[in-house]
């Protein structure tokens, strides 16, 4: 009995947790920023420079913005590494999308990946950030101009900002985060995901207790 109330009370008061995946091509700086984050929101020293590695698995960091939990999800971009992005789409509350602004050689493959990541299905109505990384540089293209430059086509009514960053000293680490958390305590898309794991969650606790199933469906219907 207690587990079903602790169930009932965990569902109804638990604090929504967003998940957020952070994508781009190999090298974008997408590791780097991740640990420039947890520096920023846990007061943690980041892993110096040299030695974060190009990622293989997933990398995940976990954060509290005033009332909001952040999941951040970390996975590698390079070409092979590609395909196993859209396992994690439709468990995620929004899209940050990393690119390298110091290297317009690699805009083309940034572009068409992100193009990839727009069409997918399972990411519908999923709030998109783009970042123009490693600002810090002095050849780095602004955020304006790398709008201008990808002139996305298939953004549709998403709701979608590009924001000039540096992965090193932090620069538009916190207003990427802010923004990040406004619209998706109001996205549709988040309304739909706490749906969905409401009602795997009351499953999970009426499982194996039909009765009492019932019982609660009569309540909630009853009021
Ligand atoms: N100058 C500068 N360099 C950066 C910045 N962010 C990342 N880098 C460098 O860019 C390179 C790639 O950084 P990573 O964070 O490993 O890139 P990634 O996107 O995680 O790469 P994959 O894991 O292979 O997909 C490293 O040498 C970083 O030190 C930044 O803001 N400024
Ligand atoms: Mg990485």
């Amino acid at each position: 009995m207690f587990s079903l109330f602790y169930g009932l009370w965990k569902y109804l008061f638990t604090k929504t947790e967003f998940h957020v995946l952070i994508l781009g091509i190999d090298k974008a700086g997408k590791t780097t920023l991740l640990e420039k984050l947890k520096s920023v929101y846990l007061n943690m020293e980041s892993l110096p420079h040299d030695r974060i590695v190009p990622t293989v698995g997933l990398n995940i960091g976990r954060i509290k913005v005033s009332n909001s939990k952040l999941v951040f999800w970390d996975l590698g971009g390079q070409p092979g590494l590609r395909s196993i992005w859209e396992k994690y789409y439709e468990e995620a509350h929004a899209i940050v999308f990393v690119i390298d602004a110091s290297s317009p050689l690699r805009f083309e493959d940034a572009k068409s990946a992100l193009e990839k990541v727009l069409r997918h299905e399972d990411l519908q109505g999923a709030p998109l950030l783009i970042l123009a990384n490693k600002q810090d540089l002095s050849e780095a293209t602004s955020a304006e101009e790398l709008a201008r430059y990808l002139d996305l086509k298939k953004l549709d009514e998403r709701v979608y900002m590009f924001e000039a960053v540096s992965a090193y000293d932090g620069l538009g680490i916190k207003e990427s985060v802010e923004w990040l958390v406004e619209v998706m305590e109001r996205s549709k898309r988040t309304e739909t995901l706490r749906a969905r794991a409401g009602e795997a969650g009351l499953h999970g606790i009426f499982k194996g207790n039909e009765a009492l199933h019932w019982k609660w469906k009569w309540i909630l219907v009853t009021g």
